[in-house]
């Protein structure tokens, strides 16, 4: 973390507060209802739900896409409710989206520098310098000239979290990074993404494969219908009536850790 952000920020006891978000379309009925959510430094926290519960809109409020109808978003102790998704990241906001929004015609290394350059006032040697330290930790070192339109899917997955990365996040939103892989290459993601975890960031990871999601987080958060109905260590959460019902019957995978 560079000196100048780490100077600005106060200590925080909670890396993310939703409170009491509301959020509809275009005056339609509200997609989150009446949210609040908080994360820990360093947690790292799975959600999951139906399709359509409010996953990825719930990223879009903290992250700065979209704006709430209500409710407020702090982020390290600093309300960013009212800041642009821009701002948000030099407060420490990284994210990643369901399809990958590196720029294929531009190499590894030339994608990260975006990266580093966005949410930073970093200067062209010391995002070169970030950037490259990102590459060694995301297993892309010696790869960095490769063009990323011609990477397969695992490491294009691995690009879109090491772009995040290098926005220098306290705080990483991953929103499916494991979808569309296989149960192997899924596995090191969440061995990537626990790595990542592990050096301090807090990480919300939303994710369908659910055996995957509760083997590698501390807790999971289940919403349905714009609303939190299961919250806590993922095993005894996973075995709640109100999920059990939503996923009984609907998620393959949710037993696969088991057999
Ligand atoms: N830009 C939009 N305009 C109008 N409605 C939207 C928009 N984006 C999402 N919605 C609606 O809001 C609801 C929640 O969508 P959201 O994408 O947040 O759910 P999700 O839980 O992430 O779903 P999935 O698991 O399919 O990604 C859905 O009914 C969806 O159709």
């Amino acid at each position: 973390m560079s000196d100048a952000r780490e100077s600005m920020m106060p200590s925080p006891n909670r890396s993310l507060a939703v409170e009491n978000i509301s959020k509809s379309y275009g005056g339609g009925l509200p997609v989150l209802k009446d949210l609040t959510l908080e994360v820990l430094p360093g947690e790292l926290l799975g959600v999951i739900g139906p399709n359509g519960s409010g996953k990825t809109t719930l990223f879009g409020v903290i992250a700065g896409q979209l704006s709430p109808n209500s409710g407020t978003v702090l982020v390290n102790g600093i309300d960013v409710t009212g800041l642009s998704a821009s701002e948000r990241a030099r407060k420490g906001i990284g994210r990643t989206f369901q399809v990958p929004q590196s720029f294929s015609n531009m190499s590894v290394f030339e994608n990260l520098l975006v990266g580093a350059r966005y949410a930073g006032d970093l200067s062209h040697e010391a995002a070169t310098l970030a950037v490259h330290g990102i590459m060694e930790r995301t297993g892309f070192h010696g790869r960095g000239h490769l063009r990323a339109g011609d990477l397969p899917l695992l490491d294009r997955k691995r690009l879109e979290l090491a772009r995040a990365l290098a926005t220098n996040p306290s705080l990483l939103l991953l929103d499916e990074i494991a979808g569309g892989l296989t149960d192997n290459e899924a596995a090191e993601i969440a061995e990537l993404v626990k790595e990542v975890n592990r050096q301090g960031i807090a990480v919300i990871w939303i994710e369908h494969l659910v055996h995957i999601l509760t083997s590698a987080v501390s807790r999971i958060v289940v919403l349905g219908e714009g609303k939190i109905i299961a919250d806590g260590e993922p095993h005894a959460t996973m075995a709640e009536p109100a999920v059990r019902k939503i996923y009984l019957g609907m998620e393959p995978d949710l037993d696969a850790e088991h057999s």
